[in-house]
C-alpha cells in the first residue's frame, strides 16, 4: 500500500524593516511591506511532517510531540484547507489519487527552545505549508505558497524563500497580491551573518498579533510610518541589499527597529518589548560604529529587536568576533559559547573592545543578563526531506524526539 507522506523543514527569518499592523486580521493583510534576512536552517529551523491516510479519524498536529488543537476556522485550520483546496485542482486530472479526501496527521519539530523567545511562528507555518505542498505535489510557486503561509502567520509568508525577502503588502481586499518576493538569494551576499543575543525574559506580555493590532487602533504615529516612512525604506533597503551596501543596509536596520518600537511605545497603553539589557545592547553597537567612523572605517554591525527583549546583530563575517568580545565584556557569560564558525580555535572567548572604544557607554551587568548566542548566517529556503528525516512513526504517530 502507499504511504502519501512528505517532510520538509523552513528557516526562521528576522527582519529589517518590520511588519507592525493588519489592515485585515482574517486574512492576514499588513499595513506595511516589509523585508526580512532568511537565517541558515542548520542552525534554527521548523521540520514538518504531513501523511494523508483513509485510517486516519481526523486532521492532527503535534507540535515538540505535544498535541495542538486544530480549532475550526482558525489559523492552523485555514492553511490545511487551502492546501486541500490546491489539491484538489491537481486531482482533476484523471488518474491521480484523491488524498484531499484523507485527514492528515503533522507532526512538527522546532529545533531551538521556545523558551528561547525566538519567532517560532515564522518557520513552523512555512514548515508546515511546505510539507503539505510536497505531500499534493503541488505546482505552486514558493510566491503562491506565501499566500497560504501568510494566513498563518503574516511574517511566515517570508520563510517560503532563502535570502533577502520582500512582502509586497498588496492592495486587493482578497489579499491575492499580498505575497513574498526573492530580493536577492542567499548566494548574492553569504557572508552576511547574524548574532542572536538571546536576553533573558521572564514570558512574553503582549503577542505580536494583540499588540499590532492595538497600535493600529491608537498610534497616531504609526500612520505616518505607513504612508512616508516604509515605503522609501523598502526602497533603500532593496538597493542596499542589491548593491551589497552594508553601511547603507545597517542604517535603514536600526532606524527601522527604531521606529517600530518608537510605535510600540506610541500604543495605548503603551507597549515595551526592549528592556535594560536591550538598551545596554543598542548603546554597546552604536559605540562600536561610531569608534570605527572615527578613526577612518565604516559602520561595521546593525541591531534589531523584533517583539521582544532579543537582539539580532547583523554583520560581515570578519567582524563577528569583536562584537562578541564586545559583548562579553559588558555581559559576561553564564554558558559556553557554541562556536559554530570556529572564530575563536577552540578557546572560549574573552571579552575585549576595539581601540578608541569609549567604555563608558554602559555598565557590566551580572553574569546570566544574556544568556547566550547564536551566530547564523543567510541561508536557502524550505528544502524537502528524505523519509529517514520524518517525524512520524509506521502509525502515523510521532516518533520520540531524541
Ligand atoms: N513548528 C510549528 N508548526 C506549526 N505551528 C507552529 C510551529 N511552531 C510554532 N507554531 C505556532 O506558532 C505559535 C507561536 O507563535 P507566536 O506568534 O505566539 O510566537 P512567536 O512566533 O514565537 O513570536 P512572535 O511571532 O510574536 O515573534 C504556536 O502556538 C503554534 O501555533
Ligand atoms: C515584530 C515582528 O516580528 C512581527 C511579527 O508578527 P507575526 O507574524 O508573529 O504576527 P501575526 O501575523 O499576527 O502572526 C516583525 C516582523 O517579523 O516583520
Amino acid at each position: 500500500m502507499t504511504v502519501y507522506q512528505a517532510t520538509a523543514s523552513a528557516p526562521v527569518n528576522i527582519a529589517c524593516i518590520k511588519y507592525w499592523g493588519k489592515r485585515d486580521t482574517k486574512l492576514i493583510l499588513p499595513t506595511n511591506s516589509s523585508l526580512s534576512v532568511t537565517l541558515d536552517q542548520d542552525h534554527l529551523r521548523s521540520t514538518t511532517t504531513s501523511r494523508a491516510d483513509p485510517s486516519f479519524k481526523h486532521d492532527r498536529l503535534w507540535l515538540n510531540g505535544k498535541e495542538e488543537e486544530i480549532k475550526e476556522g482558525g489559523r492552523l485550520s485555514t492553511c490545511i484547507a487551502e492546501l486541500r483546496r490546491l489539491r484538489r485542482e491537481v486531482e482533476k486530472k484523471e488518474g491521480t489519487p484523491k488524498i484531499s479526501e484523507y485527514p492528515v496527521h503533522i507532526a512538527s519539530y522546532n529545533n531551538f527552545p521556545t523558551a528561547a523567545g525566538l519567532a517560532s511562528s515564522a518557520s513552523g507555518f512555512a514548515a508546515l505549508v511546505a510539507s503539505l505542498a510536497a505531500l499534493y505535489e503541488l505546482p505552486a510557486t514558493p510566491s503562491e505558497l506565501s499566500l497560504i503561509a501568510r494566513q498563518g502567520s503574516g511574517s511566515a509568508c517570508r520563510s517560503l524563500f532563502g535570502g533577502f525577502v520582500a512582502w509586497e503588502m498588496g492592495s486587493k481586499a482578497d489579499g491575492s497580491d499580498s505575497f513574498a518576493v526573492e530580493v536577492a538569494p542567499c548566494s548574492h551576499w553569504p557572508n552576511l551573518h547574524a548574532l542572536i543575543c538571546v536576553v533573558s525574559d521572564d514570558k512574553k506580555g503582549t503577542s505580536s498579533t494583540s499588540g499590532m493590532q492595538r497600535t493600529v487602533e491608537t498610534s497616531t504615529l504609526l500612520q505616518h510610518r505607513i504612508k512616508v516612512v516604509v515605503p522609501e525604506r523598502m526602497r533603500a533597503i532593496s538597493e542596499a541589499i542589491k548593491a551589497r551596501d552594508f553601511p547603507t543596509f545597517a542604517r535603514l536596520t536600526m532606524a527601522d527597529s527604531n521606529s517600530f518600537h518608537a510605535v510600540a511605545l506610541d500604543t495605548e497603553p503603551p507597549i515595551f518589548y526592549m528592556n535594560d539589557v536591550s538598551r545596554a545592547i543598542i548603546a554597546l553597537i552604536v559605540e562600536y560604529n561610531r569608534a570605527s567612523v572615527a578613526t577612518g572605517g565604516s559602520i561595521k554591525a546593525a541591531y534589531t529587536f523584533d517583539a521582544g527583549p532579543n537582539a539580532v546583530i547583523y554583520a560581515p563575517e570578519e567582524y563577528i568576533k569583536e562584537i562578541v568580545q564586545i559583548i562579553i565584556s559588558y555581559f559576561p557569560q553564564a554558558q559556553p559559547f557554541n562556536d559554530v564558525f570556529g572564530l575563536f580555535g577552540g578557546e572560549q572567548p574573552k571579552g575585549a573592545v576595539p581601540s578608541g572604544f569609549n567604555e563608558a557607554v554602559s555598565k557590566k551587568f551580572e553574569p546570566g543578563a544574556v544568556k547566550g548566542f547564536i551566530h547564523t548566517r543567510v541561508g536557502d529556503g524550505p528544502r524537502v526531506l528524505g523519509a529517514e528525516e520524518a517525524l512520524l512513526n509506521a502509525e502515523g504517530l510521532p516518533k520520540a524526539q531524541a
